[in-house]
């Protein structure tokens, strides 16, 4: 089980097409790292490169503490697991997870041993001799898993596992996965990913990708709770963060904006004086924006409703001067919201405050 260490790592495809530049990057032995952002950002790149199955254009990968750069990917130590499981549709369950072991010559009592073991933790003892055919997705990609367990590897790589599956299955399997982690608590493993519950609930910490780099990293609730930048603030969560246009009218301890569309802002990140007159974007969750007792962070006609039963998503269209939508998370249902008047707020601790697309907080 290995720590893992990323340093200036840049990727260009074929001289021209520049992807990712100097990603750094620190996993510590038994971390499981999650890779989101979006489409075409370079994720799969990134993984694919870690495990050697991509070269790398420059910088530094270091495994245990050696450059692995031109190391061959069966050298690495690496196992990965793919969307698309893949099993030889020929071969038992059994025959699948062995197919490695058996080419690196290892004996068969040992191969036996490595199976029966993977076998039990996946629970896939009862299937070993069936056919791929015979059992569910699901199970399938247990298998997979299982494939790369037997090697017994220094890094998982997963690129969206869970990805092919229907979304009970998913859930299913994402807790399998969670539960099969707790099992190896040394295994170091990083997790490429579209779907922002899979990242929150699986991650020990949390790589967002963007613009040919690393937007910020750090534990699921450090990013949901203090997003250095714009881009994290409205990729994590879910609706995005509202975003609101004004300019610093209070600063100290607590700081005071005056919005653009009429409301009023109180935010805990402090501000000095020279602040004062700053331009900023305030950033609040949708979930909690709360009714306002007094002077109102945001007022505005209600647009659109959606009932999930447990929340009410409430939309305000086009209110700010900035034509952006407001969404407003509320608890329990709310009917016939459609064109009433809403004024709503949010509790300090929880209003963000950007500038040029950073966060204050961080200065
Ligand atoms: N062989 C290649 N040659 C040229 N460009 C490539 C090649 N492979 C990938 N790219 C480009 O590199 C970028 C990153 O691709 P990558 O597949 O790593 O993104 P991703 O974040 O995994 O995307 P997605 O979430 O859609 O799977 C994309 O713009 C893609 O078009």
């Amino acid at each position: 089980m290995a720590d893992l260490k990323l340093t200036n790592v840049g990727k260009t495809y074929g001289g021209a097409v520049d992807v990712l530049r100097d990603v750094n990057l620190d996993v510590k032995k038994g971390e499981l790292i999650v890779f989101v952002g979006p489409s075409g950002c370079g994720k799969s790149t990134l993984l694919r490169m870690i495990a050697g199955l991509e070269s790398i254009t420059s910088g530094m990968l270091e495994i245990d503490g050696e450059m692995v750069n031109e190391m061959p990917p069966a050298q690495r130590g690496i196992a990965m697991v793919f969307q698309s499981y893949a099993l030889y549709p020929h071969m038992t369950v059994r025959e699948n997870m062995a197919f490695a072991l058996k080419i690196a010559k290892k004996p068969q009592a040992d191969i036996d041993a490595a199976i029966e073991k993977a076998a039990r933790m996946l629970q896939l003892t009862e299937y070993l001799d069936r056919l791929p055919k015979a059992l569910s997705g699901g199970q399938r990609q247990r298998v997979a898993i299982g494939r790369s367990i037997v090697r017994d590897p220094k890094v998982y790589l997963f690129d969206e596992p869970l990805s092919n599956l229907d979304a009970g299955l998913r859930v299913a399997t994402r807790i399998e996965i969670a539960q099969l982690k707790e099992s190896m608590p040394d295994s170091t493993m990083i997790y490429v990913t579209h779907d922002q519950v899979e990242a929150m609930t699986l991650a020990s910490r949390i790589v967002v990708l963007a613009n040919k780099g690393i937007a910020q990293v750090g534990t699921p609730l450090e990013l949901y709770e203090r997003p250095e930048n714009e881009f994290v603030a409205q990729f994590i969560g879910s609706p995005s963060m509202n975003l609101l246009p004004g300019e610093i009218t209070g600063t100290g301890q607590q700081t005071t904006i005056a919005l653009d569309a009429g409301g009023t802002a109180v935010s805990n990140v402090p501000t000095q004086e020279a602040d004062m007159g700053l331009r900023v974007n305030v950033g609040v969750r949708p979930e909690d924006m709360v009714p306002a007792q007094d002077t109102p962070l945001f007022s505005g006609t209600v647009s659109f409703s959606e009932a999930l039963g447990e929340v009410t998503l409430v939309y305000f269209e086009g209110t700010a001067p900035d034509q952006n939508t407001v969404i407003a998370k509320l608890p329990g249902v709310h009917a016939n919201v459609r064109g009433q008047d809403m004024a709503l707020t949010a509790d300090p601790a929880k209003v963000q405050v950007f500038h040029d697309g950073r966060s204050m907080y961080f200065r």
